[in-house]
Order: C-alpha cells, then structure tokens, then sequence
C-alpha cells in the first residue's frame, strides 16, 4: 500500500519507517500488539481483531443462521466487547443471528449492582434486549449471604455453580438453546496451567473446548474469544471507547486460580506466545482411556485440604432432571441443590436476618460474629 500524506502539506510530518503500520505501510503505527509485537495503526488493529474472530466463529460453525444467541453479560471488558463485536460481526457477515443479553445478578452489593447498570446502558447503545436473573429469585440466597454463611474461602465454587446453572435458566426461560461467554484465551490458558498443576486430568480434557454442552442439558456454551488476548480485548474497549465495568470482584479469585494467573502474566511477559501455545498444548493432548472408579454416594459433597468443595451426585445419568429442583442435570441432585443444602443446614442454626438491603456482606458478617456456638 502506498503513504498516506500527512493531512496538513504545509507542515509535513516525517514519518519514520519504523513508525509506520506493518500492515497497511501507510498509516503511522500507534499499537504494539501484544500477541505478536506487530506495530500497527489503530484501523488495522481493528480490522484483525475482529476479523481473527469471525474466523474462529466461522471455522468452528459456532452459529446457525436464524439462531437465538444470548450473550452472557456482566458488563465486565469482556462481554462487554463481545456484545459489541458480535452484534457488529452479525451484520457485516450476516450470521443471521438473534442476540439477547443475558445477565446474573449474584446479589453483590457495591459490584454486582454498579455492573448492572453497565450493562443496562450497553442495552440502549447496542440497541439489544437484555434479560436480568437473579440468585434470590432461583436460589433465595445472594453471594453476600453465602458467604457470610459459608466463608470467603469458597465463594468462587459456590458463585461458578450457580452461575453455571443460571446461565442456564436464564437461556431457557428466554427459549435460548446457546449461550456465548466472553471467556478469553488467558483464561483458557490459566485453566489449562491449573488443571495440569492440579492434576486434574479429567477438567484439562474439557478445558480448551470451544463449545461444550452437559449431558442432559439442550443448552450449548462456546466462547468466541477463545483466540483473543486480554490484552487485546482491553486496548480494543479502549479506542471504541466501549462503556464497560472495571472493578474487580469484591470476593478475591480463588487462591490457586490467582497464583496461576499471576504465573500467566510473568510467562507472557517474557514470551507472549506463550498464551496461544499453552491453549494448542491443551488441544493436542491425547489422554489415557479413563479407569473406571466406584462413585461416592449421591449427595456426597467433600471438602477438600484445599479448601475447595468437591460434589458428587452419584450416577451419572443422561437427561436426567434434578430430584429438588426439577431442572435439568446429569444427577440425581443437581450440584446447585446440594450446595443449597449444606447452606439452608448452616442458615437454619444461625437464623441469618436476611434483610440485606442496606450493608450486604457486612451486614451479615457482623451478625455471624455476634452469634456464639
Ligand atoms: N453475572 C454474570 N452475568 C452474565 N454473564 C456472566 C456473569 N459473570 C460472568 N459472566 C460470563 O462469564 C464470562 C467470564 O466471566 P469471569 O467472571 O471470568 O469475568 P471476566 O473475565 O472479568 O469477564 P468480564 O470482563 O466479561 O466480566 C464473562 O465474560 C461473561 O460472559
């Protein structure tokens, strides 16, 4: 491609070589991109990200025309750029698809809340539905309430389980049978590096999937950014000057999960390929055919030396519905209602007040320490 002229002629800027785009070669680089150190202007930048993702869409048939697609909003830099850019993919490539956004309010207070109304603007200015679920109305517990029943130790176990299940419900109450989630290739690639750390051969089969779907379960997960840097996704919610939610969670990331994130970043830095070779790492491991091991009773929740919360619901059985609850599981007892279980015991012999309106978690924690056993 040819240079661009500098705007003004009279006062013409010399523009290094080194400067310039190393895609187009004409306009003057502005970003270095952190998954490959390609300098390259704000346009072209642009132009890649997405169209490395609608590659990723396309090559792994991600969506059917005439689809319904919710997108798993949290008003986070993540979904927040995925709303954006699928809605933006859809029409320019004409995917055909339907997008809602779909969003869990665990019952935060001072987070999840202030999220929220992200994500009700980004409603008006994507012109897209939005459907809001809450952990009161499935579970008649919020995330404040279980932790300050059940600790901050575990709050990440508890919140993914439900999350999970009310993704779900949501998708389902709205007659969605896929559901996207704006999980990135850090993401993936940090859960690939703790499930190999853990030994946890079982999740690290599962954890590069594009898509996944439970047994037993119509509802389809995928994850569009996949492919796509943190990093990235930032820089690109920045010059769209994207409206999105910053703060980090008021419960810390799981332990483990935070050192390995941290783990992540210093091997990045050093090489930043890293991320993509430990997700085709992932994807081209060939596990041992599995052992056939006797399951704990159903109903059988463990607590780990870890501090993490094991479940088992007894045997694994296709398109089973829950025993409590009635939705559907691949168990007995969904993981959702065993959990509630452990919580309703603990909320009976502490009688918890549960008007949390006002002071959320502290509420509560200044209630449990006033209790004595
Ligand atoms: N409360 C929620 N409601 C709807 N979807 C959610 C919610 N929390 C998380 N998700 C979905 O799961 C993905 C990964 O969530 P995670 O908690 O890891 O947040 P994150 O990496 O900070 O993402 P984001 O920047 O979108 O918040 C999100 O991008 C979003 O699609």
């Amino acid at each position: 491609m040819s240079f661009t002229p500098p705007s003004d002629p009279k006062k013409p800027k010399s523009i290094k070589v080194s400067q310039l785009c190393e895609l187009c070669h004409s306009r003057k680089a502005l970003i270095k991109r952190p998954k490959n150190l390609q300098k390259i202007c704000k346009l072209c930048f642009f132009h890649v990200f997405e169209t490395e993702i609608h590659n990723t869409i396309i090559s792994n048939n991600l969506f059917e025309y005439g689809e319904k697609v919710a997108v798993g909003a949290s008003g986070g830099k993540d979904s927040t750029v995925l709303a954006y850019v699928l809605k933006l993919l859809n029409e320019r490539y004409n995917y055909g698809i339907q997008i809602v956004l779909l969003s869990i309010d665990e019952g935060i207070v001072g987070y999840r809340d202030d999220s929220l109304a992200t994500v009700k603007r980004n409603k008006e200015q994507y012109g897209l539905p939005l459907e809001i679920v809450s952990y009161r109305e499935l579970y008649d517990w919020t995330m404040d309430e279980i932790v300050a029943c059940a600790g901050v130790r575990n709050s990440c176990t508890y919140c993914g389980v439900f999350r999970r299940q009310a993704l779900d419900r949501g998708a389902a109450k709205l007659g969605i049978r896929h559901v996207v989630t704006g999980h990135n290739a850090d993401d993936m690639a940090e859960t690939v590096l703790m499930n190999i750390l853990r030994g946890d051969v079982a999740r690290l089969e599962k954890s590069t999937a594009i898509m996944t779907q439970s047994s037993g379960s119509p509802i389809k997960r995928s994850k569009p950014f996949k492919y796509s840097y943190q990093k990235e996704i930032v820089l690109y919610a920045h010059y769209k000057k994207l409206d999105y939610f910053s703060t980090e969670c008021t419960y810390a990331p799981e332990a483990f999960r935070g050192t390995a994130r941290e783990l992540m970043k210093n091997l990045e830095a050093v090489r930043p390929s890293c991320i993509i070779d430990i997700i085709y790492s992932g994807e081209s491991l060939r596990l041992k055919p599995k052992r056939t091991k006797r399951a704990p009773p159903a109903g059988h929740v463990e607590v780990c030396s870890d501090g993490s919360v094991s479940l088992n619901g007894g045997d694994f059985v296709d398109g089973n519905r829950c025993e409590r609850c009635g939705y559907l599981s691949s168990n007995r007892i969904c993981k959702a209602c065993m959990l509630l279980e452990g919580l309703q015991q603990n909320r009976a012999k502490l009688s918890i007040d549960r008007d949390v309106s006002t002071h959320g978690a502290a509420r509560l924690t200044r209630t449990l320490e006033q209790l004595t056993f």
